[in-house]
């Protein structure tokens, strides 16, 4: 499975924040759920998953990247990285998680307190992509690269594949509903929907 965005310059904005802002506590709870359940899905998938970033990724968007078993970047101006600190935010534990596996505890630290936001040739260098091409050839390069994953006996990869990932999986899977619940709670406190609303008012500055 090939994860691609048909926006040009886009792979995925993340979340959708307007969803987080001045929502009830109701709605918060069934979109933290719908978020669960298609990262479960994701990061358990028995399909080789890969991920052609031909356009920015920041937050949940590079969740969604570092959630799949390979990832090429299109080179150029294009960033990615878990960014929530900068939006007054915390990434849920098991965004973190996903990072640890990744690019492990340093950089993952380093990433998180800052939101860091890198290019693709950052990102190759502290392994949070696995290759950095120009935009036209990443689709290709995905296609070759899943021809070699495609070659790996299927029960052999999958067994590896959820062995290494099934604690992580578990962590979410045994406090779903606390972490709604969390969720919920901590996204409608004052300062958070402060933090917010002037993130939302700096993306529509940008724009005029
Ligand atoms: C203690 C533990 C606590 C646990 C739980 C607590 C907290 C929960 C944490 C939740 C985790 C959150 C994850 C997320 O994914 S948050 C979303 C983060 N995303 C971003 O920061 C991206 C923001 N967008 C941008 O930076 C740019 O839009 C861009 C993606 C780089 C694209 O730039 P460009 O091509 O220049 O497009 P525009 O900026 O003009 O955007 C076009 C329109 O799209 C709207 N937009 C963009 N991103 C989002 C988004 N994520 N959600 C909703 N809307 C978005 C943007 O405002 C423009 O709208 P307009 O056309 O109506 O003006």
């Amino acid at each position: 499975m090939v994860l691609a965005s048909a926006a040009p310059g886009i792979f995925s904005a993340g979340l959708d924040i307007l969803e987080m802002y001045q929502s009830t506590p109701e709605r918060c709870v069934a979109f933290w759920r719908a978020l669960q359940d298609a990262w479960l899905n994701l990061y358990g998938s028995r399909l080789i998953t890969m991920a052609a970033i031909e356009g920015h990724s920041p937050a949940g968007g590079c969740l969604l990247a570092m959630s799949c078993d390979y990832r090429v970047m299109a080179e150029g101006k294009f960033q990615i990285g878990l960014n929530e600190t900068k939006l007054g935010i915390v990434a849920p534990f098991w965004f973190t998680d996903v990072m640890l596996n990744t690019i492990g505890h340093r950089e993952t630290e380093k990433a998180l307190q800052l939101g860091a936001l890198y290019s693709a040739q950052q990102a190759l260098s502290i392994g949070l992509v696995d290759k950095v091409v120009p935009l036209a050839e990443v689709m290709p390069t995905v296609e070759g690269e899943l021809k070699n994953w495609l070659q790996i006996p299927a029960a052999a990869r999958v067994i590896t594949k959820t062995s290494m990932r099934k604690a992580v999986l578990d962590r979410l899977r045994s406090q779903k509903e606390k972490d709604a619940q969390f969720f919920a709670d901590f996204i409608n406190r004052d300062s958070v929907q402060k933090s917010l609303g002037m993130y939302i008012a700096s993306l529509q500055k940008k724009k005029n």
